[in-house]
């Protein structure tokens, strides 16, 4: 990218307050499935979204985030359950609302911009009910505000990815959608470049005041950008509900791994406590004797110098200007407890003894997962 692209980029972003404004819609997902080909891609989705929310997506590789999102688009056809938009069926046993009728503005992971055609022409393909005149009005309008009104007679070939994203944004928001479904709209930009374009992107989505949808598989995109987060797991949802709440009660370990590193390990539940290596705490619901799965984030272990805590030697070390990674070995676990710290007046002694002490908000405790 040379150096005037780069420039464009973090600056000329069309003024704040101009996109658009749209009547959002209330989406609902009622048991929805979904296969390709005998292959189960999702299985029972169930889930509201307000109007004017902003929901992410969030799973691994694989959990079926682009089929959910390729449903509500109406460019896939779901095998089971409806989906409503404002309480109008748009996908049931016996409705199929093509993609079109729909009121969504999409945009995919590689921006899909048609090569041959230029921008403005990009920008109003889906624009097709309106009288040309009015179209290309609209289409520069959307092009002004993500501040590329300039390129609209260029091809997507001279813009650089960061560019294109921002067209892939405008086509999105040309015909004032109701609703605005986006798979991993960042992914394709670096990472400097990826902060600014998202804060930018978010601005107009709550300009336009849309429902939306985003598909992402990076947690702390989700957590800036969801207003929830609806984390998914072998095409079904595992937990919905805000950053906070998924952060603070992970419904599992599985969960709770997205949010956070973790330093695991099992124990056993005794008079609604457990005892580990590390110190004992609540476990209050757990029937005594049964098997339990405990993670204790690296943030909150601290440590001392002074003989508090439990004792432990310091086997690895990272300064990572932020914050200093430590593995700490203690008696009675095999695996050296990882730690975040700020609290290094002196620098940190590969082979020195510490105590840790344990921030109890920093640890969950889980019934063991079967199998
Ligand atoms: N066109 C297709 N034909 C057959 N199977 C598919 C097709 N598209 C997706 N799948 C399968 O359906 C499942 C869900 O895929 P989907 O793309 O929805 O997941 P995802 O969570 O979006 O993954 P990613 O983050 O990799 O895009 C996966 O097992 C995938 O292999």
């Amino acid at each position: 990218m040379s150096a005037s692209t780069q420039w464009i980029e973090r600056t000329a972003w069309g003024r704040r307050g101009t996109a658009g404004v749209t009547i959002a819609a209330r989406l609902g997902f009622d048991a929805v499935t979904h296969h390709y080909g005998d292959a189960p891609s999702l299985r029972g989705i169930s889930l509201e979204v307000e109007p004017g929310e902003v929901v992410c997506l969030l799973g691994r590789s694989g959990c079926g985030k682009t089929t959910l999102l390729r449903v509500t688009a109406g460019l896939e056809r779901p095998s089971g359950g409806r989906v409503t938009v404002n309480g109008r069926e748009m996908a049931g046993p016996a409705v199929f609302v093509p993609p079109e009728k729909r009121g969504v503005g999409l945009m995919f992971q590689d921006y899909a911009l048609f090569p041959h055609m230029t921008i403005l022409k990009n920008v109003i393909y889906g624009l097709n009910d309106l009288p040309r005149a009015e179209a290309e009005r609209q289409g520069l309008h959307a092009l002004g505000r993500v501040g590329l009104e300039g390129y609209a007679a260029a091809h997507p070939h001279a813009l650089s990815g960061g560019e294109q994203q921002r067209v892939a944004l405008a086509r999105a928001i040309a015909p004032r959608p109701s609703m605005l479904l986006m798979d991993e709209p960042f992914s394709g930009l670096d990472k400097r470049l990826r902060d600014h374009v998202r804060e930018e992107t978010m601005a107009i989505i709550r300009e336009t005041r849309a429902t939306c949808i985003i598909v992402t598989h990076d947690p702390e995109e989700a957590m800036r950008m969801g207003d929830r987060i609806a984390l998914m797991r072998g095409g079904q949802l595992l937990q919905v509900g805000t950053a906070r709440h998924l952060y603070e009660h992970p419904v599992d370990l599985y969960a709770a791994r997205f949010f956070s590193e973790l330093n695991e390990f099992e124990a056993t539940a005794r008079n609604g406590r457990v005892e580990t290596p590390l110190g004992t705490f609540g476990a209050r619901g757990h029937a005594d004797g049964s098997p339990l799965s405990i993670g204790i984030r690296p943030q909150g272990v601290g440590f001392t110098l002074a003989g508090d805590g439990v004792p432990g030697r310091i086997v690895g070390h990272q300064f990572l200007g932020e914050v200093d990674l430590l593995s700490v070995a203690i008696d009675g676990i095999d695996v050296p407890i990882r730690m975040r710290t700020r609290d290094n007046a002196e620098p940190f002694v590969v082979g020195s003894t510490v105590w840790l002490t344990i921030d109890p908000r920093d640890v969950l405790v889980f019934a063991k997962a079967s199998g």
